[in-house]
């Protein structure tokens, strides 16, 4: 529906966006993100034709954008900006009847039944009919915003382009604009762009993402591509950790500061040797899995059972072996949890046979695809294991993978090592037993 095929543009001759392309397809809703600066406001400034091109082209519903006379493209594309408060004048009904003006023929000409409609339904829609007769001005900012959107619904266009609308606005606020979005792109499969400066939003919401950084495209894809630790790191310059949702399918950022104190960092892991197990404090904390089900479930401890002793995980209830887990009969250690690393969810076992000699296995339940990565779980598996019993005789390192495991169609792609995992690593080896 919208497609910028390498734009350039900017200001006085000065090109502030850069050989950039993106698509918004039907029932897409496209993220645009990157630090203040990167010219995100001037690409959606270059998308609606406010400035002109110095180089690419803008293809609007399969034609070229600068073809459209102004209110032919005013039918098909709406924006959403911060509004100027030359507005505020204006009662609810009013400013909303504003998005029906390219559809009438004449300016003053009376509304028509279509008009009507499309303007009740737009304040259907998001909730804002019972503001009708008000001021703008005695509406709260996120009032304001959904009448902002409301406006470009009457417009019914095919595109809306939206320039950070949940700035200002309190959390529930953002949710309730944004599911009223999607609901509404959901059902009219149109294709919706926004500008985004929180990157978590934009990982909910967006069905892809496009991080700019210094007017050129940075990167472009599925927000789990675009929004990785590395790629903050980059272009934003911030140190963050990629966590999976808890209840969704995506990947969420946490703050990670760069001063840390102890309280905060956690300190170093704790071992508690138990009656019927060891438990580890861990600093970060880990997934755990649990049987056949990943919890979701943010743990800082990992149960060791010890040679002889009847397992009992203490956290998770009863540790049930995954079906892919060879698992060896009259084994002392066990040891398994998941580490959800970028998305990555691996499974670990260390396994201490009746002899004293131990298999370390590590399951890789899918998309572990990083020799580093990998060696490092595998030497934490060990440590923790040596750890745990300092006679244990290592034995041999058996590495298995999912049969339904995604291993093949990912290898070779690149992954970061969680710092985190490092850190872990290093002081669990710093821990005197
Ligand atoms: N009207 C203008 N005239 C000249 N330069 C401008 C104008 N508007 C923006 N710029 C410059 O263009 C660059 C990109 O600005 P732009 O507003 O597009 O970035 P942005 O990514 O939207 O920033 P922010 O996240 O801070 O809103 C900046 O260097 C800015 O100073």
């Amino acid at each position: 529906m919208l497609r910028a095929e390498r734009i350039t543009g900017g200001y006085g001759g000065r090109a502030v966006v850069q050989d950039v392309s993106f698509r918004i397809g039907e029932g897409e809703m496209l993220g645009i993100i990157g630090p203040n600066g990167s010219g995100k406001s001037t690409l959606l400034q270059l998308c609606i034709g406010a400035l002109p091109l110095m180089d690419g082209e803008v293809w609007l519903s399969g034609h070229r954008l600068h073809t459209y006379k102004d209110k032919e493209r005013a039918r098909l594309l709406a924006v959403v900006t911060q509004q100027a408060s030359v507005y505020f004048s204006y009662t609810v009904r009013e400013f909303v009847a504003l998005g029906r003006y390219p559809h009438r023929r004449r300016w003053l000409s009376v509304f028509n039944e279509a008009d009507e409609e499309a303007i009740a339904q737009a304040m259907a829609e998001m909730d804002v009919d019972r503001y009708r007769d008000q001021s703008l001005q005695t509406l709260s900012g996120g009032e304001r915003q959904r009448v902002y959107l409301a406006r470009a619904l009457a417009q019914r266009p095919a595109v809306i382009l939206l320039d950070e609308p949940t700035n200002h606005l309190d959390i529930a606020y953002q949710m309730n604009f944004l599911d009223a979005l999607k609901q509404w792109n959901d059902a009219k499969g149109r294709a919706v762009g926004i500008i985004f400066h929180d990157l978590n939003l934009a990982s909910l919401y967006c069905d892809r993402v496009l991080l700019l950084g210094e007017g050129e495209r940075k990167a472009y894809g599925e927000s789990e591509q675009v929004l990785t630790e590395e790629q903050i790191q980059t272009h934003y310059g911030a140190r963050v950790s990629a966590v999976q949702h808890p209840v969704m399918p995506k990947q969420q950022l946490l703050h990670s500061p760069g001063i840390q104190t102890e309280k905060q960092s956690g300190g170093n892991p704790q071992v508690r040797v138990e009656e019927q197990a060891a438990v580890i404090e861990l600093p970060v904390p880990f997934n755990v899995f649990s049987g056949q089900t990943f919890t979701h479930t943010w743990k800082k401890q990992i149960n060791v059972c010890l040679p002889g002793k009847v397992f009992d995980t203490k956290v998770s209830g009863p540790l049930i072996i995954d079906r892919h887990f060879d698992w060896h009969p009259g084994a002392g250690i066990r040891l398994k949890c998941i580490e959800d690393v970028n998305g990555e969810k691996i499974i670990m076992g260390a396994a201490l046979h009746a002899n004293q000699k131990a298999d370390i296995i590590v399951l890789l339940l899918s998309k572990v695809r990083d020799d580093a990565l990998m060696a490092l779980l595998m030497e934490l598996t060990k440590q923790l294991a040596v750890f745990l019993h300092p006679d244990l005789e290592l034995g041999t390192i058996t590495i298995g993978s999912n049969p339904q495991g995604e291993r093949g169609k990912t290898q070779g792609a690149r992954q970061t090592v969680s710092a985190e995992l490092q850190k872990l690593l290093q002081q669990i080896r710093t821990v005197s037993p």
